[in-house]
């Protein structure tokens, strides 16, 4: 019983999607349950549409226009006219259409994971249809029915008790199972979404609940690479890691896996195997137990477009537990994700992520009682296993704001040229 995740970038065109299903008559149809995700940006082109309606502008029909247009104009390159795919295509967009006109909710991230879902359920109808049309037998299935979740919409924690219930009662693994990542349901059957990227999770959940030999995540890149190929030139494919040293480079912002999908593999000893959907004959990257990092040299992470803050307290007294717990308290309440921390006697500096555009409220409510500098645009570039070369090279991409170091990694605060 094997997992795959094919990602946006692996469905974003009729040829794509041709290579898609080229790897699985490779791989194996049986046994094996694919997630899939939302073509090519079209996650981002649903954030547009829900824009435009949450803020009733009149882009509301043009957005969805470009989203229809997307999925027939490849369909088209991929199947019949009368193909019975139109018709299912047009029932999910006549059942998006219909919560459009009927929903009379407020709540912002309710009405997002709503329409959201599309994405993927269009995607997957879309695979399965065109591996039906060329002869390969697969069942798709809504995931919703199976990954259940509270109702924390847009970062729903998931129901695992009920999830595995239901996957071990009701899926029948022996098949070519097709079905969405990143989408899931409450115990209300709204749909919820684990997070942007969260695919990668659905693949980590379905392994875990399925106890599965391995989950393979097919990426346009050969697997893990020692940093970010579209911020570094010369890159290093990563062939084992370890999942402490995964999870690591996860949380300091490796995007290419998912910080959430390591942990449910860990668990269970699942190898996670990244590998490239250009080239599947290569082995790509291995996340198992074993060695911590082969071939083992500094691995390089980046996050972009952070703001760094410096806090101190405006009579000048130390910055300690009391007032720490309670700046804390702050940037939980207004979602801002510190990536950095570093404290001296009288100042805090920490560097967040203003992932929800909340950092304007934070900054006016705190500046009533302490004194902030702010540095908006800096960019955190982390390097693990640093060595003096690899410090130097990101200390000479701009002027370096603040250092932090400890044993195996160091962080650098950066205003780039
Ligand atoms: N360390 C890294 N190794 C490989 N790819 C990376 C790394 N860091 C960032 N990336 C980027 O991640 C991209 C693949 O991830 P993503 O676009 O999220 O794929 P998908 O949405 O298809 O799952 C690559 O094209 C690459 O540019
Ligand atoms: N489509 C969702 C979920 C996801 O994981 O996508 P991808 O696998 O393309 O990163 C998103 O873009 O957030």
């Amino acid at each position: 019983m094997k997992i795959f995740k094919f990602g946006g970038a692996s469905v974003k065109d009729a040829a794509s999607v041709k290579n898609v299903t080229q790897i699985l008559q490779s791989e194996g149809t049986e046994s094996t349950v694919v997630v899939i995700s939302a073509m090519g940006k079209i996650t981002n082109a649903f954030e547009e549409v829900i824009d435009a309606y949450y803020n009733k502008t009149d882009k509301l029909s043009e957005n969805l226009g470009i989203i229809e247009d997307f999925h027939k104009n490849l369909m088209n390159d991929l199947f019949d006219k009368d193909d019975e795919i139109y018709k299912e295509i047009d029932i999910l967009l006549g059942e998006l259409s219909w919560f459009l006109a009927r929903n009379t909710s407020q709540r912002y991230n309710y009405v997002y994971d709503q329409i959201i879902c599309f994405g993927e359920l269009l995607s997957t109808k879309i695979v399965s249809a065109y591996l039906t049309k060329i002869g390969v037998e697969n069942n798709w299935f809504d995931v919703r029915n199976y990954i259940k979740t509270d109702s924390n919409y847009r970062d729903a924690k998931v129901d695992w008790d009920l999830t595995q219930e239901l996957i071990s009662k009701k899926l029948d693994a022996s098949k070519l199972n097709i079905t969405q990542g990143f989408i899931a349901a409450n115990d209300t059957e709204n749909t919820t979404t684990l997070g942007r990227e969260g695919s990668d999770y659905t693949a980590g959940i379905f392994a875990y609940c399925l106890d599965a030999e391995n989950v393979t995540i097919w990426k346009d890149v050969p697997g893990v690479l020692n940093a970010d190929p579209r911020v570094f030139e010369d890159t290093t494919l990563l062939e084992q890691i370890s999942y402490e040293e995964a999870i690591e480079m996860a949380f300091y912002g490796a995007s290419v896996i998912h910080p959430k999908t390591l942990q449910p593999l860990e668990r269970k000893d699942i190898p996670l195997l990244v590998r490239s959907f250009v080239n599947p004959k290569e082995t790509g990257t291995r996340v198992s137990k074993g060695k911590m990092l082969e071939p083992f040299i500094p691995c390089f992470i980046v996050k972009k477009d952070q703001i760094l803050v410096s806090i101190s307290a405006l009579d000048f007294s130390f910055m300690v537990e009391n007032n720490i717990s309670y700046i804390f308290q702050k940037l939980h309440d207004y979602q801002l994700k510190v990536n950095l921390i570093q404290n001296s006697a009288i100042s805090f500096s920490v560097c967040i992520d203003n992932k929800f555009n909340k950092f304007d409220e934070f900054y006016n409510e705190l500046k009533t009682q302490f004194k902030i500098d702010v540095q908006k645009g800096v960019d955190l570039f982390t390097v693990r296993h640093f060595d003096d070369k690899a410090v130097a090279s990101i200390e000479a991409k701009g002027t370096p704001l603040l250092t932090q170091v400890n044993k195996e990694t160091i962080q650098i605060v950066l205003v780039t040229k």
